[in-house]
């Protein structure tokens, strides 16, 4: 019993992976953005920034990835029920698109924040 849902478990893990491999050789912006989660965390690590900005670093990387494949998954949905050229199809995607741009200049703008301070002290 224990065994089987410990199996289930990998399964689902295993599924998640593909998702996330999928959604890396699919899509530019996302391997745009996680090669940019992973400057920022190294950008942080050597400005020593505060517990606090890694809360605030940490939660925009995960909902800026998190939204692209969440985009990602209308697109193929979009493009499986509606390959032929349709207003609400393209609706959808743009509505999806706008979703994750927000999240994208929020993450911006708060590394913005966070990093000028560090990078104004090592130039001033
Ligand atoms: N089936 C469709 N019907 C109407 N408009 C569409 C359709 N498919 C795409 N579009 C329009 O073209 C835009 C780009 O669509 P596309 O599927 O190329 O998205 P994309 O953001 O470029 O995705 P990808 O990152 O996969 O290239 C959409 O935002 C939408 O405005």
């Amino acid at each position: 019993m224990a065994d089987t849902n410990f199996y289930k478990l990998g399964r689902s893990f295993r599924y998640a992976f593909q998702g996330f491999h999928s959604g890396f050789r699919s899509q530019l912006n996302f391997r745009i953005q996680c090669t940019a989660a992973v400057v920022v965390i190294i950008l942080g690590l050597l400005c020593g920034i505060t517990k606090y900005d890694w809360l605030w670093i940490l939660l925009n990387i995960a909902l800026v990835l998190f939204g692209e494949l969440i985009n990602t998954a209308l697109e193929t949905l979009v493009d499986l029920v509606s390959p032929d050229y349709h207003v609400l199809a393209g609706k959808v995607k743009d509505i999806a698109a706008a979703a994750v741009t927000i999240l994208a200049a929020n993450a911006l703008v708060s590394a913005i924040i966070i990093f000028s301070g560090p990078f104004l002290k090592l130039w001033g």
